[in-house]
């Protein structure tokens, strides 16, 4: 069924699991996630950034959203798992405005680039034009590093946990990205991962709502051996080892933000199918190996998040 993201949202942070947050931009993905979600008996959150609605409706916003909303919609009502979808990353009023009329189940507005007073002015309007609608807020605060779609930024700025205090009293945001030290893409970290934990801790017990780890990847070197076997160039790539994101998890990290796996393990399936099968020329035989892959991850960060089976 089609939910508001705050209630799979709110849940978890009472029990202390995390539920993933896996981007889309097509209809395989979709398939593959909401199957694999199926098979744990899990919620799941389907996001989509401005630039995945951009392609899905061809450059027109409005056409983009509806068609996510019918999509995840259409296929969410006819499973008995709750399924929300998110706006990633929302930073063009025009993309957000869409996404609230389209019907999306909850919003990112990310203005954590802005100054503090400016980041919390924009995020304050947003919350009151959403929760007219009843839909819930997501916003950001310090800065990830890491290029990815419109998304980069120069160098991580962690989050201020005084600061997220006043910020979540002062906007209503339902649910907030503090940036910890993660980045996005497949390029995270330079040397070790290396999370800030104490900073964590400290802004959930100062704001006490669910709270959301961007640039979660784990980027499984499985995958991304086998897509570099079929000939891929991915060198270098290096993700968030599952049990550090198992650790924010158990101090409160509630939505964990996935996208970079996914596309890797597409990638691999993908390679691997059309250098087999070089008659095939249907796609709904060439992409099955890339989804299969992109379920098996899924269902993977859907156990270690401890969501499978809280359907
Ligand atoms: O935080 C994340 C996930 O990051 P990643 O999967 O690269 O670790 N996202 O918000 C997805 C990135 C959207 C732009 O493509
Ligand atoms: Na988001
Ligand atoms: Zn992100």
């Amino acid at each position: 069924m089609y939910v508001n993201t705050k209630d799979i949202l709110e849940k978890a942070s009472k029990e202390f699991y995390a539920v993933p947050a896996f981007n889309i931009n097509n209809l395989e993905f979709l398939i593959a996630i909401l199957e694999g979600a199926v098979e744990k008996n899990a919620p799941v959150i389907i996001e989509t950034s401005e630039g995945a609605i951009k392609y899905a409706g061809n450059g027109d916003p409005i056409r983009g959203a509806k068609f996510f909303v019918n999509l995840v919609k259409g296929y969410a009502d006819t499973l008995n798992i709750p399924v929300a979808l998110h706006l990633d990353h929302g930073k063009n009023i025009e993309y957000i405005a869409a996404a609230i009329k389209a019907g999306y189940s909850s919003v990112m507005i990310d203005a954590s680039h802005e100054p503090f007073e400016e980041n919390l002015k924009i995020t304050k309007e947003v919350v009151k034009w959403a929760h007219a609608a009843g839909v819930s807020v997501e916003a950001e605060l310090g800065q990830l590093a890491g290029i990815e779609d419109n998304v980069s930024a120069e160098e991580n700025v962690l989050v201020d946990p005084e600061q997220a205090k006043i910020f979540v009293e002062e906007t209503g945001v339902d649910f907030l990205a503090p940036a910890i030290g993660t980045s996005h893409g497949a390029f995270k970290f330079k040397g070790e991962a290396k999370l800030d934990f104490e900073r964590l801790e400290k802004v959930k017990k100062l704001t006490n709502i669910p709270l959301v780890l961007h640039g979660a990847s784990s980027v499984p070197v499985k995958y991304v051996e086998l897509a570099e076997k079929y000939g891929a160039d991915l060198g270098g790539a290096k993700g968030v080892p599952a049990e550090e994101i198992k650790k924010c998890v158990k101090l409160g990290i509630n939505k964990v933000n996935t996208d970079t796996d996914l596309r890797i393990a597409f990638l691999a399936g993908l390679r691997k199918n059309l250098t087999e099968n070089v008659k095939e020329f249907d796609p709904r035989k060439y992409f099955k190996e890339g989804m299969q892959f992109v379920k098996d991850v899924v269902m993977d960060r859907l156990e270690f998040l401890g969501a499978a089976g809280k359907a």
